[in-house]
């Protein structure tokens, strides 16, 4: 008689085409890995997968360690076909204008990935699913296909909830009032009209972002629960309002799942000028994967970190409004001498694009981020006990700053969005608001911030079984349960 293979379970993972997306996904993937790994019982008929398309391999590939069996599974994708330019598979490659070129593009990965799933049911594997709330399609996909699927959502729930909340609800223009309640999610209480990203507020539901959400939120309701990549401790509002509006689906916090420190690349010498300063001196400024400030906004921050005579580090991306992609001279942004100036002064670092981020913050000698509160941002900055100066800019990030500020206490707003009026003063003055021993705001954000440091971190111990090792522990309970069943 023939071997009959013994039945494996196929967790199926599909992070958008996003840094801020892939890189929780594949510490998802790992921290999975490692569960499983642990469970001798479950390592031989469990397989992990990572799913995306032909340019973001590399970059998926890049944050595997050479010893990990997850797979990674490519769908043809070719960006030309989408009117995107020629090798744009991923936001950090884009203009913010293009976001949604690229979101509408990635509903055509929607067959190949139903071949894909199809043709691991038909070798006789079974299969959970675990998708980007990008991809909303991917529910309506598994139910046809008869298996369960999970959102993965690497933003946070009280983010999310507002920025769910507000498409659901347009138009937002016409609203009089400066303050307003969101229609679903009272209990986020008061968002203000700047705090809608220019998109948000000038949807009528006929542009193109109200088109794609009109299309994307609904999916929603095809997945069988929710992942958050957050704390319950921290998130509690944004996480009810996900079990409230699932109707008693499981939403499972299981963050925060974050790269490890020393991970990555170490710019070797942003470690040796970090290691030259004093405990808690550095302001580290940095808008994420893929945001601008306009050119303006570039000048008053760099007279800003100049003149608050602190110690910084910024990773400068070129301008709004300027390609992504393209190579540059930093010097071309910024007031004429500045570079020359801090490299002799030895009191900043500028990188150029991407720097090691979760190195810099575990440094101890960095004392706060200046962030656009983008949530992998946030976790990593809690996982590290640093307090944060918040300028958000796009997508649920003013939520996010909302949460970190007015919920969590451990972040002042600097400035808001990318069209505000700040002004280099006003910049210095929250630096140093934050940063200086005789500010007693600083003293109380920064003493939270170590507070949080350590509840994140219960979260994650196995330990003391905390609230994150439950939710996925309960994940992974729920799919091979449902795997053992059929
Ligand atoms: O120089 C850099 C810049 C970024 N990063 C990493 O890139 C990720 C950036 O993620 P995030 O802070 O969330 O920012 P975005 O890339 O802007 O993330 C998008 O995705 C997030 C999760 O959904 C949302 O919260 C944001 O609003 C959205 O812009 C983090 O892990 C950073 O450590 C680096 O390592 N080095």
């Amino acid at each position: 008689m023939a071997d009959v293979k013994p039945k494996s379970l196929n967790i199926v993972m599909f992070p958008f085409m996003a840094q801020g997306h892939i890189i929780p996904f594949v510490s998802l993937a790992l921290r999975l890995e490692k569960m499983i790994k642990k469970n001798k019982n479950r390592e031989d008929n469990l397989i992990l997968s990572l799913v995306n398309t032909p340019l973001n391999m590399p970059k998926l590939r890049s944050k595997l360690p050479p010893d990990s069996s997850i797979t990674l599974i490519e769908l043809p994708f070719n960006s030309s076909d989408h009117g995107l330019p020629h090798d744009a598979e991923n936001f950090d490659s884009l203009p913010y204008s293009l976001v949604i070129s690229l979101l509408e593009a990635s509903r055509s990965l929607r067959e190949p990935f139903r071949d894909l799933i199809t043709k691991i049911l038909r070798e006789g594997d079974d299969v959970v699913v675990v998708g980007d709330f990008f991809l909303g399609w991917i529910g309506e996909v598994c139910k046809e296909v008869g298996v369960s699927s999970f959102i993965f959502s690497a933003s946070g729930a009280f983010g999310l909830g507002c920025y769910r909340s507000i498409w659901l609800h347009l138009p937002h223009k016409e609203t009089e009032q400066d303050q307003f309640l969101l229609h679903d999610f009272q209990e986020a209480g008061e968002i203000e009209k700047t705090q809608l990203n220019y998109f948000m507020l000038e949807a009528d539901g006929s542009d193109e972002w109200s088109v794609f959400m009109k299309k994307n939120l609904p999916g929603w309701s095809d997945f069988d629960g929710f992942l958050f990549n957050t704390v319950e401790e921290i998130d509690h509002i944004g996480l009810s309002y996900f079990r409230k509006i699932t109707g008693g689906k499981p939403v499972w916090p299981v963050g925060p799942v974050l790269p490890d420190a020393g991970s990555r690349s170490t710019d070797e010498d942003v470690k040796a000028w970090l290691d030259s300063k004093p405990d808690h001196s550095v302001v580290y400024v940095c808008f994420g994967s893929m945001n601008s400030i306009s050119q303006t906004h570039m000048l008053e921050l760099a007279m800003a970190l100049e003149s608050s005579e602190k110690n910084f580090i910024w990773v400068v991306r070129p301008p709004m409004g300027v390609e992504a992609n393209k190579d540059f001279d930093v010097k071309e942004y910024l007031p004429e001498g500045f570079e020359e100036r801090i490299k002799k002064s030895r009191r900043g670092v500028i990188v150029k694009k991407w720097a090691p981020q979760v190195d810099i913050l575990s440094h101890k000698a960095t004392c706060v981020f200046l962030s656009h509160c983008g949530w992998n941002s946030i976790l990593e900055s809690l996982s590290y006990g640093v307090p944060l100066l918040g300028w958000p800019m796009a997508g649920e990030q003013f939520f996010n700053s909302i949460l970190m500020e007015k919920h969590v206490g451990v972040s002042v707003e600097v400035a808001r969005g990318k069209r505000c009026d700040i002004k280099c003063d006003e910049i210095v003055s929250k630096i140093k608001l934050v940063m200086e021993e005789e500010s007693e705001v600083g003293r109380e954000v920064r003493k939270k911030a170590k507070e949080v440091k350590e509840l994140v971190r219960r979260a994650m111990d196995d330990g003391v079984n905390g609230s994150s090792v439950i939710g996925l522990g309960e994940f992974i309970s729920h799919a091979t349960v449902k795997n053992e069943k059929s």
